[in-house]
């Protein structure tokens, strides 16, 4: 790994390397070279949007009319701050682009960034690569020499080298060959969600890596524009790769050990949180939060990469797949200790709110959210009723039709029997029993104070309470 510092204000670049960034710098603001972003989402939209503030004249393509239609009225269906106001600068200054046809972005773009989701395919712990291969064709098929092909999402090791570049190869007219005639870069993107553009142009270094040192110049060059933090090049793309996955599978396996030692906590009658908060004073610690479980499109799905990798390449993975069983196993957890709360009350008479939908605090993005693994566990106790708020997401196609979601908190709570926090935005800290009244309370998410509710409380990682 050489960590370099490539952007313009670095004194190590030699005055060429200076010279030629700030010519590229110059064709990329006179509209010479056009950049493409596949996939206008999450992820895309700030990557588009960052070359829009950048000066860049940009290519939105998406699959999907919907997304389409937004762009072409500057506005996001993401809620990113700051995207918004990009979009629409960029059509008023007419450097944003809305396309529907993949094909001819790519012949209009000398720059081509693939954002468009890798999950699992179904159950299986195999990547669903469908849609980096449908857009790898499309820029395949316009592809044209000099042209620059930059890989960002999440992928497992061996997809740039031995599934992108193929197609790419294959599907020009012109014979081009990777790193001879047009660049490829595996760049992981590693953005948070609500604060994408912050940590694009602010917060985290480019990682940086291509089919061959061309490449890779090209891409550190690319990149050193936007990422103020500078570029880290890697060796190879397998690498860059598998970077990304361990930056994951970090996060998932201590989520469980937090899991873990939470559920051991309350065993032993020891409060998780005072501990975990002694622990994490010493610097070599970072116990994360213990939760109802883990969610989103990223840390539950990078680990399954890991584990299909391994299953072929017959290496052992045993904490990585003990750590997707632990925090797959919380939702169940969280509902059984919620429903041990009921005093006297049978499920089948138990009204539920589950406050929460988004896979976290802060975002309306639902993808694996551990609450539907809420709902399902609450259906299985054959609860009376589950209505489900959400400040932040407003409907939701998913949820089957007996399940009530509503944005109004009060009316969510309006005669519930338990009131279960599965997500912790924000909105949630202020709860107390003139919300909740005398009804049983279970916060799975470890945010709230217990000595506020007038009913019977508990929280992960933390002894039950009686109402005193
Ligand atoms: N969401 C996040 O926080 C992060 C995600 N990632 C990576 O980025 C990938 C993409 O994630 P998101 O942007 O969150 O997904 P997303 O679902 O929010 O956006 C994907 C967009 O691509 C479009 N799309 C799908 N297939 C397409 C195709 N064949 N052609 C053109 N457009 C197509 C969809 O319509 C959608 O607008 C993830 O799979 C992950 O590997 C990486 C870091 C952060
Ligand atoms: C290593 C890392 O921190 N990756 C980040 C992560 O962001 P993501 O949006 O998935 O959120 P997250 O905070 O990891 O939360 C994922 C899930 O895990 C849960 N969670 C998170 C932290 C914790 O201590 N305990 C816990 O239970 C959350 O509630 C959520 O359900 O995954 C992103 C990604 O790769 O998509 C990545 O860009 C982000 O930097």
């Amino acid at each position: 790994m050489k960590k370099k510092k490539t952007s313009n204000t670095s004194k190590s670049s030699s005055n060429n390397s200076g010279s030629a960034i700030s010519s590229l710098a110059g064709k990329i603001k006179s509209g010479n070279v056009k950049i493409a972003v596949y996939g206008l989402g999450h992820v895309g939209s700030p990557i588009a949007s960052v070359w829009l503030r950048f000066g860049a004249h940009v290519i939105g393509v998406d699959k999907s009319p919907s997304v389409l239609e937004s762009a072409r009225k500057g506005k996001t269906h993401v809620p990113e701050p700051g995207v918004n106001e990009a979009f629409a600068k960029g059509l008023k200054q007419k450097r944003f682009f809305v396309y529907d046809d993949p094909v001819k972005a790519s012949q209009d773009s000398q720059v081509k960034m693939i954002c468009v989701p890798v999950l699992t395919v179904g159950q299986s712990l195999s990547a669903d690569l469908g849609a980096v291969k449908q857009v790898a064709s499309s820029v395949g098929k316009g592809l044209k020499k000099g042209d620059l092909v930059v890989l960002n999402p999440s992928v497992p090791p061996g997809t740039s080298e031995d599934v992108v570049i193929p197609i790419l190869e294959k599907e020009n007219s012109g014979g081009l060959k990777a790193e001879r005639d047009f660049f490829m870069v595996y760049s992981p993107e590693r953005i948070y969600e609500g604060r994408a553009i912050e940590d694009i142009e602010e917060r985290y270094p480019a990682i940086v890596s291509g089919a061959g040192p061309k490449s890779v110049e090209a891409g550190s060059k690319l990149f050193s524009l936007v990422f103020k933090r500078g570029v880290i090049t890697m060796t190879n793309m397998r690498t860059a790769e598998a970077e990304k996955l361990l930056e994951g599978v970090y996060r998932d396996v201590n989520i469980a050990l937090a899991n873990e030692m939470a559920r051991f906590c309350e065993k032993v009658g020891v409060d998780f949180w005072e501990a975990r908060e002694g622990a994490n004073s010493q610097p070599f610690c970072h116990i994360h939060k213990p939760g109802v479980g883990v969610g989103g499109a990223c840390i539950p799905v990078y680990p399954q990469f890991i584990l299909h990798t391994a299953d072929i390449a017959k290496a052992e993975c045993n904490i990585t797949r003990l750590g997707r069983n632990v925090n797959d196993s919380m939702p169940a957890y969280c509902v059984s200790q919620a429903l041990g709360l009921l005093d006297g009350i049978a499920p089948a008479q138990c009204k539920v709110a589950v406050l929460g939908l988004a896979f976290r605090g802060g975002v309306s993005d639902t993808r694996l959210s551990p609450t539907y693994r809420v709902i399902d566990e609450l259906k299985n106790a054959s609860v009376a009723e589950i209505r489900v708020h959400d400040p932040m997401v407003k409907s939701d196609p998913a949820l089957a039709a007996d399940i009530k979601l509503t944005q109004d908190l009060r009316a969510a709570l309006k005669g519930a029997d338990l009131v279960l926090l599965a997500t912790d935005h924000k909105e949630y800290q202020k709860l107390s029993k003139r919300d909740t009244g005398d009804a049983a309370v279970y916060d799975g998410r470890g945010m709230l104070d217990g000595t506020k509710f007038a009913g019977r409380f508990a929280s992960i990682g933390r002894k039950k309470e009686v109402a005193s």
